[in-house]
């Protein structure tokens, strides 16, 4: 009978171990459905877009979720946007499928980067929904921990002392609790409270740029910028049909082609393809050079990105290092001397193309292309043309990028008298 029971408890046990490691299949099942509900929407920057390809079979890892949270973060700093406004399908008429666990993780996140308002909103949402009765882990005295010392950091004690109060209430005797709250009773006696009116947004030179903030531009330098028809300087292609030329900008120089590619060709790349592997990809080469007046043998082939929602490309030069690190480059082709962006859609809301050190934003228009000089005439790199991909708010961003390199422009933009030029 001993060996009965005993044989039955071992069967009990590894049904035991067995429902746990379900439980925890389920679990991660779980992350993975909530890791693509949110990356869904979130970071496709072109280094996230490789990785995603490379990796997306891999079950995502807590990393993984901690950058789709600041992804979220990031989007709301750079654009001032609320909770509601993301999960409430206010803005992209989709309502998202964050609960309230997902809603304290991006709390966590944002308050760990010290965005204590952000913090203080995401907790509140996810105590929202723990309050209407939607299952979590979280625990609703948490949720009043991150609420309490959130709103005690951005200023808002008649928060900071409703929250303590709650705590209290669970647990009548936290000695911890109690400090703070006459402390927070103190500075709310001592200090005008703070609330959010509206979200600190960032001040970031960059960041502001995206929102359309902090355009570098005068009436008087405005009334030099035009537009015209182009035939490059009597190119023979481009006499027969010239092309739409805007002054975007005056220094550094950036100029606009419309209309430069069609729609079977903007999918054509959008697919990816080699510039020898298309005639009409091909074509595309010729038009540019004919355009930019430059000689393109050299260039690099086209390299196409996708943004999703949230996707950007931080602030950068296109611009190679010369030093300290020869050979970093293709020599023989020399560096990055101009750039040539081709937008292949629009957006509907965020993705500019921003150059904080300039103070220009250039909206993506589909089917026209953007094109600047990276390098200065005696070859330094450009630190005006230093620019940024602002992150996509609705709709989705596709660009090619087309590199031109140094070698065979001797004589097509020669170098000036003065050195520093
Ligand atoms: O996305 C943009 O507007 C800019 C992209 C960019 O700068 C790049 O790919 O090098
Ligand atoms: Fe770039």
């Amino acid at each position: 009978m001993a060996d009965l029971i005993a044989a039955e408890r071992e069967l009990l046990n590894e049904l035991s171990d067995f429902i746990d490691m379900e439980e925890t299949n389920l679990r991660n099942l779980k992350r993975v459905l909530e890791f693509f509900a949110v990356s869904d929407r979130l970071p496709e920057d072109p280094e996230t877009h490789k990785w995603f390809r490379e990796k997306y079979v891999r079950f995502p890892q807590q990393e993984d979720l901690d950058g789709a949270a600041l992804g979220i973060i990031r989007v709301q700093e750079i654009y001032g946007l609320y909770p509601e406004d993301l999960t409430g399908g206010s803005l992209t008429g989709i309502p998202s499928p964050l609960g309230p666990d997902e809603a304290f993780h991006i709390a966590q996140e944002a308050y760990q980067h010290r965005r204590f308002q952000l913090a203080f909103l995401w907790a509140s949402e996810s105590l929202t929904q723990v309050e209407k009765g939607v299952e979590a882990d979280v625990m609703e005295t948490t949720l009043l921990e991150y609420l309490a010392s959130s709103s005690w950091h951005f200023g808002d004690f008649n928060e900071a002392v409703f929250f303590h109060q709650q705590l209290l209430q669970h647990d009548p005797m936290n000695v911890t609790v109690r400090e703070q709250l006459s402390q927070c009773e103190t500075k709310l006696l001592s200090e005008p409270s703070a609330f959010i009116t509206s979200l600190e947004k960032s001040s970031d030179p960059y960041m502001a740029l995206c929102r359309g903030e902090g355009i570098k531009m005068t009436p008087q330098r405005q009334g030099a910028l035009f537009c015209r028809y182009s035939t490059g300087g009597g190119n023979p292609r481009l006499m027969c049909a010239p092309v739409k030329e805007e002054d975007e900008w005056d220094n550094p120089p950036i100029k606009r082609y419309r209309d430069i590619i069609s729609e079977r060709e903007m999918e054509i790349l959008s697919a990816w393809l080699h510039d020898h592997e298309d005639p009409v990809v091909a074509s595309v080469n010729q038009r540019i050079a004919d355009i930019t007046g430059l000689y393109l043998k050299n260039a690099e082939t086209f390299q196409v990105a996708n943004y999703g929602l949230g996707g950007q490309y931080e602030p950068h030069l296109d611009a190679l290092v010369r030093f300290p690190v020869p050979g970093s480059f293709d020599e023989k082709a020399g560096n990055r001397i101009a750039t040539v962006l081709i937008y292949l859609s629009d957006v509907q809301y965020g993705g500019a193309t921003v150059f904080p050190v300039a103070g220009v934003a250039v909206q993506p228009q589909k089917g026209s292309a953007v094109f600047w000089y990276n390098l200065l005439r005696n070859g330094q790199r450009d630190n005006n043309t230093r620019h940024a991909g602002c992150p996509v708010l609705i709709g989705s961003k596709w660009i090619a990028n087309k590199w031109i390199r140094e070698r065979g422009q001797e004589f097509r933009r020669c170098c000036s008298l003065y050195e520093s030029e």
